[in-house]
């Protein structure tokens, strides 16, 4: 089945980089370059500007989600994976990067891809405040419940605190 397109009107900031595209006509991110050579230390992160600028509808949000090629090569992600941009905002999306790699810094060059815009449409809550809330399955349980993991609360580390003996995934 055919994917529906929204028309969205675009500002290029920077008239010497593409129009963000496609890859693949089915898929869900449209890449973003940057305009600008970056190198990130280990641990590093820095808000990348990406020259362009949009007006998306009204009931549509636009998410900057990490690619997983730079993820996989240089361990590049996104601080606030996925980035939320609003349809009221008119300024130029950035991306706030950082190197998770511990020991290599990486080099990123203007034009690179670093990361891919999904357009999609969202619902308003109309949150309604009420006593108690309706009986599930899950209950309250998450955080590995289905694993038969309970959280414990003496979990919580301190920021800048190591944290002790790593676990195996649930
Ligand atoms: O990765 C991002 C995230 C946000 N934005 C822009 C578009 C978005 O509409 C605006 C505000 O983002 P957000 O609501 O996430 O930031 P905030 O910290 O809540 O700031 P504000 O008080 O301006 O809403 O910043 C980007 O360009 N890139
Ligand atoms: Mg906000």
């Amino acid at each position: 089945m055919a994917v529906n397109s929204v028309r969205i009107p675009l500002v290029r900031l920077d008239r010497d980089l593409p129009v963000p595209s496609y890859a693949h006509h089915d898929d869900a991110g449209a890449d973003l370059m940057t305009t600008v050579d970056v190198t990130l230390a280990p641990g590093e992160r820095r808000l990348v500007p990406t020259g362009v600028a949009l007006a998306l509808p009204e009931g549509y949000v636009g998410l900057v989600h990490p690619r997983s090629g730079l993820a996989a090569r240089h361990g590049v992600s996104i601080v606030n994976a996925p980035g939320t941009i609003d349809a009221g905002y008119r300024g130029e999306i950035k991306v706030l990067l950082v190197n998770l790699d511990a020991h290599s810094a990486v080099q990123l060059n203007r034009g690179d891809r670093i990361a891919q815009l999904v357009v999609q449409r969202y619902e308003r809550a109309d949150f309604v405040e009420i006593d108690t809330l309706d009986e599930t399955a899950r209950g309250s349980g998450g955080y590995g419940s289905t694993g038969g993991f309970t959280p414990d609360p003496s979990d919580h580390v301190p920021a800048g605190q190591a944290a002790g003996t790593p676990r195996s995934a649930q």
